[in-house]
């Protein structure tokens, strides 16, 4: 990893407008006070329960939301592609359609395209169904277009949110390796998972998300160990709760 960083939030909050009755809305801050930087290079791991902010951390780095407070710097020119499941197909279009998209879309030139297409088929295994509509596929085969896509398109920034999850045997084994491949080849690579084991062999460092704020960014192993140990700590209290409710209910 190198010292020259690439991007960087200090108290960075983002707010969704939600719905709060009729015809009255509010602000929802699904981030509130988030601090990190990313460094060129290296591969970062985002963790966090359900809701913690990982997806919109994603966005926010992506450049798709700009926060509502605080801030974030980028570096100059630099590009960051987003890579989620359900995100920008159109269902109508085949899967060499919407590889065309999006790869229009992730900053590939049109020549690019044409001459990265056939590695993109190769590398999602989907054979005819590359042809076919993607209304049409499974959820692991879009994970495998996605894929193909973003990792051919080479951006900059390679962003990807809980997509190594899905997929049969074979689609896990090569988008790790493919994965690796881009760790071992100096790429920025931040990665959203619930998988602690994908976390552990994959980043350099990791950065822990509760409730919209940053707990702590720092090395992998003193991260991960933390966080599950306080989800044993979570569990154990509830258990606790739980058997003291049960007594008192006698
Ligand atoms: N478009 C939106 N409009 C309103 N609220 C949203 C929107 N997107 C996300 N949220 C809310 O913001 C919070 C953070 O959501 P986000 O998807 O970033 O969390 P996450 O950590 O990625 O969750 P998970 O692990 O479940 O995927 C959640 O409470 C969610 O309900």
């Amino acid at each position: 990893m190198s010292e020259k960083i690439i991007f960087e939030a200090k108290n960075a909050g983002i707010s969704y407008r939600q719905r709060a009755g009729v015809l009255r809305y509010d602000n929802y801050w699904a981030l509130k006070d988030v601090s990190f930087t990313l460094h060129a290079g290296e591969t970062l791991g985002v963790i966090g329960s359900n809701g913690a902010g990982k997806s919109t951390l994603l966005r926010m780095i992506a450049g798709i939301i700009e926060p509502d407070s605080g801030q974030v710097w980028r570096q100059p020119n630099t590009s960051a592609s987003l890579l989620a499941l359900n995100v920008g197909f159109k269902p109508e279009l085949s899967g060499r359609e919407n590889a065309i998209l999006s790869g229009l879309l992730l900053g590939m030139s049109v020549q690019q395209i044409k001459s990265q297409i056939d590695a993109i088929h190769q590398f999602s295994g989907l054979g005819d169904f590359f042809e076919r509509a993607v209304g049409t596929y499974s959820t692991g085969m879009r994970a495998r277009l996605g894929f193909a896509v973003a990792i051919q398109a080479d951006p900059d920034i390679l962003l990807i949110d809980e997509v190594l999850g899905v997929g049969d045997q074979n689609f896990k084994t090569k988008s790790h390796a493919a994965m690796r491949e881009k760790i071992d080849s100096n790429k920025t690579v931040v990665l959203v998972s619930h998988s602690m084991d994908a976390i552990k062999s994959l980043c350099d460092r990791v950065l822990w998300l509760h409730e919209g704020r940053s707990i702590i960014c720092d090395d992998t192993d003193y991260v991960t160990d933390g966080y599950l140990e306080s989800a044993r700590m979570a569990l154990a209290d509830e258990r606790v709760k739980k058997s003291t409710g049960t007594v008192a209910a006698l």
